[in-house]
């Protein structure tokens, strides 16, 4: 039994919609009831409309802008309607609102990207010429990159209309990340994880962060014994790369890092839209560098592509 900011009323915990957010919201949620020992009705769940669930029928790069899935979640954060914020931390901007950290970091789902097709298994397997929908610019781009005879076209909306496309033959392959299926019980659609020398995955996928005001030291001993340190140290390298890059969700940038033998091992890439380039390379060193990693890696690509591949970003 601990700290709670105000016994006397539920810990706001605000979240999206999706099913995907409700599962990482209830998540947090558990574990800081295991945590502290306190009951569910210390928590109160707090759905918070954003942007992107309310703009469905165009292409999120249109919409432009970042932080379309979590302004307004930062917004109520700020102003206290709610305690604290779960994010994917795929879709933050790489810096938080004055007032605003994001300093707890629960253990890592899977980061690949899964494969979804009702009649094909793999990538090498699609027809010459095969439609494909996907609604990310990253994922659009390697895989033009890859296999440029390929048809895109867009596909926006949760797992389920994703699916009925696939059934209704707008497409014959799809890709969702491997951690939003496992969170929400669903592997099952999935043919197969895309190996990451495959499909480099986004900036911080399958990350969740907590999201808490700054000075807001009961939400601080709240949060700290869910933070996983090796989870921290990788995401931070990650958003050290894509903070140098400038990048959101609508730029083709990708990048992992690993742990291996206690050194971290940080994979980048970026990309053309229409994936006719792709520039890629990797750093290893202590974890303590993880931030110097990141921010050296985007440097040498940025340099390697030099600037008229900049003006297409
Ligand atoms: N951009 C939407 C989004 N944000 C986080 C996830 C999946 C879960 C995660 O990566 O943590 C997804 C859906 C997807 O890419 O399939």
């Amino acid at each position: 039994m601990s700290e709670r900011p105000d016994p006397s009323r539920p810990l706001k915990i605000g979240t999206r919609g999706s099913a995907l957010a409700l599962a990482q919201a209830h998540e947090t949620r558990d574990r800081l009831m295991a945590a502290h020992d306190l009951p569910a009705d210390a928590f109160e769940v707090v759905v918070i409309r954003t942007t992107g669930d309310r703009i469905i029928d165009r292409p999120l790069k249109e919409i432009g802008g970042k932080g379309l899935f979590t302004r307004e979640i930062e917004d109520a954060l700020a102003s206290g309607q709610i305690d604290i914020a779960v994010h994917s931390m795929k879709d933050m901007p790489t810096l938080q609102p004055d007032g605003l950290v994001i300093d707890c970091l629960l253990p890592r789902e899977d980061v690949r990207d899964a494969f979804v097709s009702p009649h094909v298994g793999a990538i090498a397997e699609l027809p010459q010429g095969a439609v494909v929908g996907s609604s990310s610019l990253r994922r659009r781009a390697q895989l033009a990159h890859r296999r440029p005879d390929l048809q895109l076209v867009e596909f926006r909306g949760n797992v389920q209309t994703r699916l009925q496309k696939l059934r209704d033959g707008v497409a014959v392959a799809s890709f969702l990340a491997m951690a939003g299926l496992r969170r929400l019980g669903m592997t099952e659609v999935a043919r197969g994880p895309i190996a990451p020398d495959d499909m480099l995955p986004a900036v911080a996928q399958g990350a969740i962060g907590i999201e808490r005001r700054r000075d807001d030291e009961a939400a601080a001993g709240l949060l700290r014994p869910l933070h996983d340190p090796d989870t921290g140290h990788r995401v931070g390298a990650e958003r050290a790369f894509l903070r140098r890059l400038d990048g959101s969700c609508q730029t083709p940038i990708a990048g992992l890092a690993e742990l291996r033998g206690g050194q971290l091992v940080l994979r980048g890439e970026i990309l053309l839209p229409d994936g006719s380039v792709s520039i890629a390379g990797g750093r290893a060193g202590p974890i303590s560098d993880a931030g110097a990693m990141g921010h050296d890696l985007a440097e040498e690509l940025l340099a390697r592509a030099g600037p008229n591949f900049l003006h297409h970003l």
